[in-house]
């Protein structure tokens, strides 16, 4: 089966909040990617809502329930809720979506920069993964490559997410080589364990190939930032159309 293409509006929100207003639209901009073929919608809403927001992830998990496709939620399932941001687990018992993917990251951060430690955070995670299974989601949990994925498996999660900041970066200085063995041999640990295998950090129309050329058996990736950038030039049907061109038949 062809890798899966689920598309992160987070930027198209924060287009949105930037004056406050209700344009551009996210659920106009979820169905012009579904429309355009896309197989799924993420968003990552924050703690201090500067992307998506609680009303948001209601909406999108509407749009998906309509045309049957996965709606990805993803968070960081130890933020604390705060006033407008119900926190993870409760946005997941909410809307529950086919996908809950669970990433380590904090407010401080300008995005998600690091996968799970697994070792250490074993014992906080496995409560919430069986908690999201028992909603009925697919639990995937963002991890590094050359993390221990085999005690991503024993948490009970069914995918990792390969956080691929680190093969965007070396592919823009030229080197790409030199971040593709570790995704190399993580995917293959994670298939070994059971795990199924999503990507998505900063990939892009110039470096989605390679990375799916080289690293075996990714199910799904996740494409926001880039993928919004692009369609300023050329749309964003268009956008989305040339990205599943991408993945066609890999
Ligand atoms: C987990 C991940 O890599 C994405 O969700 C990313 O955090 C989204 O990027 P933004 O920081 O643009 O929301
Ligand atoms: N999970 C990664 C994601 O949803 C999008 O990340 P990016 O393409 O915005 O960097």
């Amino acid at each position: 089966m062809s890798v899966r293409l689920s598309v992160n509006l987070n930027k198209v929100a924060v287009l949105r909040n930037s004056r406050g207003g209700a344009e551009p639209d996210l659920v106009r901009a979820a169905r012009t990617c579904l429309d355009a073929g896309a197989h799924g919608i993420t968003v990552h809403p924050r703690p201090d809502a500067r992307h998506t927001r609680h009303d948001d992830v209601l909406a999108l998990a509407g749009v998906c329930r309509d045309y049957g496709v996965e709606f990805n939620l993803e968070g960081n399932p130890f933020a604390p809720p705060r006033s407008g941001y119900a926190g993870f687990l409760a946005l997941c018992e909410l809307v529950r979506p086919a996908q809950a993917t669970l990433v380590p990251d904090d407010d401080a951060q300008l995005t998600s920069d690091h996968g799970f430690d697994f070792g250490r955070d074993e014992a906080a995670l496995r409560p919430l993964v069986a908690r999201l299974a028992d909603l009925g989601c697919r639990v995937s949990l963002f991890a590094d490559a050359g993390s221990d994925v085999a005690r991503a498996a024993a948490i009970g999660a069914h995918r990792i997410e390969l956080y691929t900041g680190p093969y965007a970066e070396a592919f823009a200085a030229g080197r790409p080589g030199t971040a593709l063995p570790g995704f190399i041999a993580t995917a293959r640990a994670a298939s070994a364990a059971g795990l199924g295998v999503n990507a998505g950090h900063d990939l892009s129309q110039a470096n989605l190939g390679a990375f799916l050329d080289a690293v075996p058996g990714v199910e799904e990736v996740s494409i926001g930032h880039a993928l919004i950038g692009e369609a300023l030039y050329d749309g964003l049907a268009t956008t989305v159309r040339r990205y599943l061109a991408i993945i066609s038949g890999r």
